[in-house]
């Protein structure tokens, strides 16, 4: 229980009497000797005269007779009218006190005071250290009483993340019991459910570091894709994003903030296993004969947009042929079906940012045959801009993997995956986060990635994320596939 008179401070003061319009001068001929507290004002209402106004003298300011203030001040004061001076009660209360000040009182001596926490939206991620979860429930008054409105819900994460989602398990501890949330990331808005996807706003920067290395016009497959945070922001600038994540949550929401942002006809989503992914990525798919076999095509969770459905089978959103025909569903076959599989283009559109590809070096040469995200959009102009049906398993540029504590376990998935008697251009560029402790270094993580790919890494390049303990941090790791990766240098 918060007891909110135990925070109550009565201070003793001095004020005086002054005239309204003398009052500016006074406070300069008083610099220094008023009372200075964040949030209160010195000049107050004079409750017996409106024409008067109270100037609250500094707490140092002990005598009636002004005594701590210089002759010099007082002279020239008196100059200007007569002082009168009277006493003045102040009484701080809970209200007026910060958390900080607040929780030093309520927590042991020594005990560290959570005053930080990370916001999602409006809700405040607290990571209690055991000691103070017997005071969590009053921490978390605080905390809300001091951030409402911004701040709604206040939770606590319970436990280490042990699920493959990576959604750590939370207990709301005060506030509303609403985990949806929006939260703003350069320009776009994500929606999503705390309680159910993976979200890290401290990863902000490195989203955004990583997206200003695509060109427009350029494919992306984001294979832990979560909600979006690399996908929305790459589809914005102008990318095909292929983006999958296994939590169905997380690609129900990523479809919610493709539609919010405007790139849902950039942006294709999907729902299954990484490894699962990255091979169909690179199936080469003849889809007139796909279509009329009635085989199940790449699973999607587009159906599930702002419904539940998702939740209901967990994942299994296998989408029979016939209704893919219809509807203009998005899924990687349907989407690359323009042309054959012959590797030549079907119809040859130039990338909107040649130009730009061909300055960084990494043009493929291709034309890309056009296709919309949904019916009706098929063909068509999009913001100035035409999204390219870049057939995946032709041409992809880049392929970014933010699973540190396992993505380089899914390299192995490359391994003779690509065909290059289809494939055009160069081989995607390979970001892959991983976490690099203490005991480990950057030859270790490589040697780990080549075991995984079979294959030599030229030219690696590390970038430090963020530190995430003591002794281990976050690191993304970027090269581009080697060339023994194609399937006909394996068998
Ligand atoms: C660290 S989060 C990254 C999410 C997002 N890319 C970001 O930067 O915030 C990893 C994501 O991988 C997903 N995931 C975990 N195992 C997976 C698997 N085997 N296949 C596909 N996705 C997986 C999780 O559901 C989670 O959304």
């Amino acid at each position: 229980m918060l007891e909110e008179s135990k925070f109550e401070v009565k201070l003793k003061l001095w004020a005086l009497r002054i005239p309204c319009q003398l009052c500016k001068v006074a406070t300069r001929i008083l610099n220094g000797y008023l009372l200075d507290k964040p949030r209160i004002k010195p000049i107050t209402e004079d409750p017996t005269c409106e024409k008067n106004r109270f100037l609250i003298l500094s707490e140092n300011v002990q005598n009636q007779n002004l005594s701590d203030i210089p002759d010099q001040k007082l002279d020239e004061l008196k100059g200007l009218c007569e002082i009168e001076v009277v006493p003045y009660s102040l009484t701080l209360g809970y209200s007026y006190w910060g958390a900080d000040h607040v929780l030093k009182q309520i927590l042991p001596p020594g005990a560290e005071v959570p005053s930080s926490f990370e916001t999602i939206g409006h809700i405040a991620h607290l990571n209690l250290h055991d000691e103070l979860l017997p005071y969590k429930e009053v921490i978390a008054r605080v905390i809300y009483d001091k951030n409402y409105p911004r701040i709604k819900t206040i939770v606590n994460k319970v436990g280490t993340i042990t699920n493959e989602f990576r959604v750590p398990k939370f207990e709301i501890l005060a506030g509303e019991h609403d985990m949806v949330t929006e939260v703003k990331q350069y320009g776009a808005t994500f929606k999503l459910d705390y309680s159910l996807v993976y979200w890290n706003s401290r990863l902000e920067r490195e989203h955004k570091r990583l997206v200003s290395q695509f060109q427009a016009g350029e494919s992306i497959c984001d294979i832990f894709a979560g909600i979006g945070p690399f996908s929305i922001p790459a589809a914005q600038k102008g990318c095909t994003v292929y983006a999958n994540d296994l939590n169905p949550d997380s690609i129900r929401y990523l479809n919610i903030n493709a539609e919010t942002n405007k790139v849902d006809d950039r942006i294709r989503a999907y729902n299954m296993d990484a490894r699962k992914f990255i091979s169909k990525l690179m199936e080469v798919t003849d889809s007139k004969i796909k279509l009329q076999s009635d085989v199940p095509v790449l699973e999607t969770c587009d159906t599930c947009k702002g419904n539940d459905e998702s939740k209901s089978e967990n994942n299994k959103l296998t989408v029979d042929v016939r209704d893919l025909q219809d509807s203009g569903y998005n899924n990687l076959e349907d989407s690359q079906s323009s042309s054959s599989h012959s590797g030549a283009s079907g119809a040859s559109v130039k990338r909107p940012s040649k130009n730009s590809q061909e300055e960084n070096g990494r043009t493929s040469g291709t034309s890309i045959p056009v296709v919309g995200g949904r019916k009706g959009r098929m063909n068509k102009k999009i913001r100035g801009f035409e999204i390219s049906n870049t057939k995946t398993w032709e041409h992809i540029d880049h392929v970014i993997m933010n699973l540190p504590a396992s993505a380089i376990q899914f390299l192995d998935a490359f391994r003779g995956l690509i065909q290059r008697k289809y494939w055009k251009g160069p081989l995607p560029w390979i970001h892959c986060y991983c976490f690099i402790r203490a005991t480990e270094n950057q030859e270790f993580i490589i040697a780990e990635a080549e075991s995984a790919l079979n294959a030599h890494i030229t030219e690696p390049e590390f970038h430090r994320v963020r530190d995430v303990a003591p002794n281990k941090a976050m690191f993304c790791l970027s090269f581009r596939l080697p060339e023994a990766c194609f399937a006909e240098d394996i068998y």
